[in-house]
């Protein structure tokens, strides 16, 4: 128990964090892409050290568009955010875009570092098949992995949070920080807020979630984009209008969560399946 507190302390650090909540023009790359810079510009003049954006924010679901509109090897959207990254001197978590790859579509994360070059990337796990993601999309099958400022962070995208053992794999590389992308629909707004309450608590990890706002022809989105702590509690959660937040968090918390209840020592992985 001790080890894992003095193995925490290493990470005392605050971090602070800008939640670019878009409504997002459906099947629209170039008036989304519009959208981009001025966030970043804001969470800069903010002192942000890092910007979100939400789940496909390129296209929306215009899944049907796909091979007019997805970005091939998302090089348009890498492009635009090192350039940004690298211009207004913080860490662009790019949300995810759809990307086309040897014929097939992705839900695809990008992340940049101020030096512009590229932290990690990550396809999403889990499609959604209520949204009909399966049967446009293939699905990611890779863990992503990357340092904030020092700290570990992982990030996965949307319907990934009803998938606790992923998270949870993730997590277990020492990762403090869970970032969550999402176009998730009003409709079940309770269970998002509950899902990435519940995500933080039984990982011992902050959870910093940016949903989109608006709507598209199938669904309204809800935004309420938000911060929460190991303990679960929001720190922070926006309405439902587009807008840009930034707040800072003491990334210590994780240490002392995990160092009053070890859960990852705990774990008993030989009697789980
Ligand atoms: O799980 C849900 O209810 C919403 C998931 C979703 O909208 C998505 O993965 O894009």
């Amino acid at each position: 128990m001790m080890w894992h507190f003095l193995k925490g302390r290493r990470h005392f650090m605050k971090l602070t964090i800008s939640f670019a909540q878009l409504d997002i023009y459906f099947g629209e790359p170039d008036k989304n892409f519009a959208q981009i810079e001025p966030a970043v510009k804001q969470a800069a003049e903010e002192h942000a050290d890092i910007v979100v954006f939400p789940e496909m924010w390129n296209t929306g679901y215009d899944l049907t568009r796909f091979a007019q509109i997805a970005d091939p090897d998302g090089q348009r959207a890498k492009t635009l955010l090192a350039k940004l990254a690298k211009k207004y001197q913080l860490i662009v978590h790019g949300g995810s875009v759809a990307t086309a790859h040897n014929g097939a579509y992705y839900n695809t994360t990008y992340i940049f570092g101020p030096d512009g070059k590229q932290l990690t990337s990550y396809q999403k796990v889990h499609l959604f098949g209520l949204m009909r993601e399966d049967k446009y999309l293939s699905a990611g099958h890779e863990e992503d992995h990357f340092q904030i400022k020092g700290i570990n962070a992982t990030s996965v995208i949307c319907y990934d949070i009803r998938f606790p053992e992923w998270l949870r794999t993730l997590s277990l590389d020492d990762s403090r920080i869970i970032f969550v992308p999402a176009e998730w629909p009003t409709v079940r707004m309770p269970q998002w807020r509950r899902l990435l309450a519940a995500r933080a608590i039984e990982n011992q990890s902050f959870v910093v979630a940016v949903n989109r706002v608006g709507s598209d022809p199938d669904n309204d989105f809800g935004g309420h984009s938000g911060i929460y702590n190991p303990l679960g509690d929001e720190l922070l959660t926006l309405n439902d209008q587009p807008q840009l937040k930034t707040f800072t968090i003491d990334t210590n918390e994780t240490d002392n969560a995990r160092g009053f209840m070890p859960v990852f020592a705990d774990r008993r992985p030989e009697l789980y399946r």
